[in-house]
């Protein structure tokens, strides 16, 4: 059951108090300029399920997985009562960084898409410029391809984006395979590799850190099946760990950041100020960067807010139907691991 302990709630009682919600971005990110998400009321509260549209019902029951354990199973305790987050600057135009680095008040570390399929290696290194410009020589600036280079594009970017002083590279590229070639490739610039999509959408998380393709591990908490799983996935790598977003409301965020409290080292600061990418939330009290941090606390909607938030009933439909198949999924009893 995807790292979920005890009975899973049936369909009736996930759905007595779902919210299906359709929520503006601020900017495009991913490719996407609108954020659904379903909320679920559990016996230990708010919790999320969004997966994003185009996933498939294997990959989007990990979700689910992570859904329930937040609302259905207590959180670990917290070993701290904030985390510190990085501002998430998708790929804008360099003139547009500044506003959106402003959205992220504090934040000293800032993540940078880069490799899109519409972007040049140029677009790239002007908007990575504009970065370090805005945070000055002391600000930490890491990059995330989204597995958009071939071993050898990756290889001349990261030649173009070091001189930037990079703390690390998120997945450049697609295969564990070529995370290892490109580490091995671009070692003398001891620039650590981070494995995101080879760790969250890989059968199993663990393998790019024993091919040993990975300096780092990008960890999140819904699509990795919940906290609880992700905490012991953490125990049996000795790698070190990003807790990051899966672009959530705040209801989602509370769970990553639930996650960050619990995490033994917390050495990088965690990809979960997005909710600052949301033109509208479901709270008004939502989980934003003040002074470059977020606090640990659930949270819980607000019914005006959701009622505005509300997709259309198609939508909401598909959405029931999407968390009966997901359901369908994780009620196969599978071999232990
Ligand atoms: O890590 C961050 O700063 C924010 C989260 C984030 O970048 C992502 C969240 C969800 C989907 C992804 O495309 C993206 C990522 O690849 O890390
Ligand atoms: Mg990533």
């Amino acid at each position: 059951m995807s790292g979920l302990d005890g009975e899973l709630p049936g369909l009736g009682e996930l759905l007595t108090n779902a919210h299906v919600l359709a929520l503006p971005m601020v900017t495009r990110f991913r490719g996407i300029t609108v954020r659904e998400a379903m909320l679920l009321e559990g016996p230990h509260g708010w919790t999320e399920f969004s997966p994003f549209l185009e996933y498939g019902d294997d990959e989007a029951a990990a979700w689910l997985a992570g859904a329930i354990d937040f609302g259905w199973r207590a959180a670990p305790s917290s070993r701290r009562d904030a985390v510190r987050v990085n501002a998430t600057v998708p790929a804008v135009d360099p003139d547009e960084v500044p506003a959106v680095l402003a959205r992220f008040p504090g934040c000293r570390t800032a993540k940078v898409k880069v490799a899109g399929a519409d972007q040049t290696l140029s677009q790239d290194v002007a908007r990575v410029a504009a970065v370090r410009e805005e945070l000055g020589p002391e600000g930490r600036i890491r990059v995330d391809a989204n597995a958009g280079w071939s071993v050898d594009a990756a290889e001349r970017a990261i030649h173009a984006l070091a001189p930037f002083d990079l703390e690390y590279i998120e997945q450049p590229c697609e295969s564990v395979d070529e995370l290892a070639e490109i580490r091995e490739r671009i070692a003398y610039l001891d620039v650590p590799i981070a494995a995101d999509e080879s760790v969250r959408k890989a059968s199993d998380p663990l393998a790019v850190a024993e091919a040993g393709a990975a300096d780092l591990l990008i960890v999140k908490a819904q699509p990795l099946g919940g906290i609880h799983r992700v905490l012991d996935l953490t125990a049996r790598t000795g790698l070190p760990v990003v807790v990051s977003s899966a672009l959530e409301t705040s209801v989602g965020l509370a769970m990553g950041v639930h996650l960050a409290a619990a995490v033994e080292g917390l050495d990088y600061d965690c990809g979960l100020g997005t909710a600052a990418l949301l033109a509208a939330d479901v709270t008004d009290t939502p989980l934003l960067p003040v002074d470059g941090l977020i606090p640990v606390r659930r949270v819980v909607p607000d019914a005006r807010l959701l009622a505005g938030g509300a997709a259309s009933p198609e939508r909401r439909d598909w959405w029931i139907e999407r968390l009966a198949r997901c359901l369908d999924v994780l009620s196969v009893p599978r071999p232990a691991e």
